[in-house]
């Protein structure tokens, strides 16, 4: 499993966010993604999620670009954008359970009690605090078997306990060969993370 960024360029209405970006992921790496605020982290990781379309640059998945072959990418990653993609009328377990039923897994329990939403099971999403809607969406994230998880942002919201959970939980998808590309402001203090700085190629 290889994912891998060449020369990448993007531009945000007419603007030039950032050029020349290249990295790689193997199994069991992951990459923090660092830079001010406007460098382009959210612009990069939407761009990994075939959200928005680069203005030069090559992605490829196990060297297959993509853009051009999305079918064997699509069930391989997980974005986690900024704004949480629930059905606020949804229970907590209703949105695990469609997240996991895309990626043909069912572990919503496992998912439940990872994040400590056992007792939130059943509450329609929408009367969540954020920092719960956060977990539920890390608990989304459990559930899938995505690979390569991409993640802007994921410690928004969340208390010291559940930082610390969810660092655990990434340290164990790595090391069952996960990946992962994330941008924070905060350090997560991670031994075997890459570093991409943003603002090393400040335009
Ligand atoms: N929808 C949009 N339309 C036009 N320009 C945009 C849009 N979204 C972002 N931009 C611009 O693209 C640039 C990069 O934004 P982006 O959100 O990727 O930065 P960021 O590094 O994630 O910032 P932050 O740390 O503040 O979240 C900024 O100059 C921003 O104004």
């Amino acid at each position: 499993m290889s994912f891998a960024v060449r020369n990448l360029a993007c531009q945000r209405a007419e603007q030039l966010v950032f050029e020349n970006v290249s990295f790689s992921l193997a199994s069991g790496e992951a990459i923090w993604v660092r830079g001010r605020n406007g460098a382009g982290k959210s612009s990069l990781l939407r761009i990994c999620a075939r959200l928005l379309s680069p203005l030069a640059g090559e992605i490829t998945w196990n060297d297959e670009d993509i853009f051009k072959d999305s079918e064997t990418y699509v069930g391989s990653y997980h974005y986690l954008g900024h704004q949480e993609a629930l059905k606020y009328a949804m229970t907590v377990r209703e949105n695990i359970g469609f997240w996991s039923m895309f990626h043909g897994t069912e572990d919503v329990v496992s998912a439940l009690e990872q994040f400590d939403l056992q007792k939130l099971a059943d509450t329609p999403t929408g009367l969540l605090s954020q920092g719960q809607k956060k977990r539920t969406n890390l608990a989304r994230l459990v559930a899938s078997s995505a690979k390569l998880w991409i993640l802007d942002e994921p410690l928004s919201a969340l208390d010291k306990h559940y930082i610390a959970l969810f660092k655990e939980r990434l340290m164990r998808h790595l090391a069952a060969g996960g990946m992962a590309l994330f941008a924070t402001h905060q350090d997560l203090e991670l031994e075997q993370v890459k570093l991409l700085d943003l603002d090393d190629g400040a335009l």
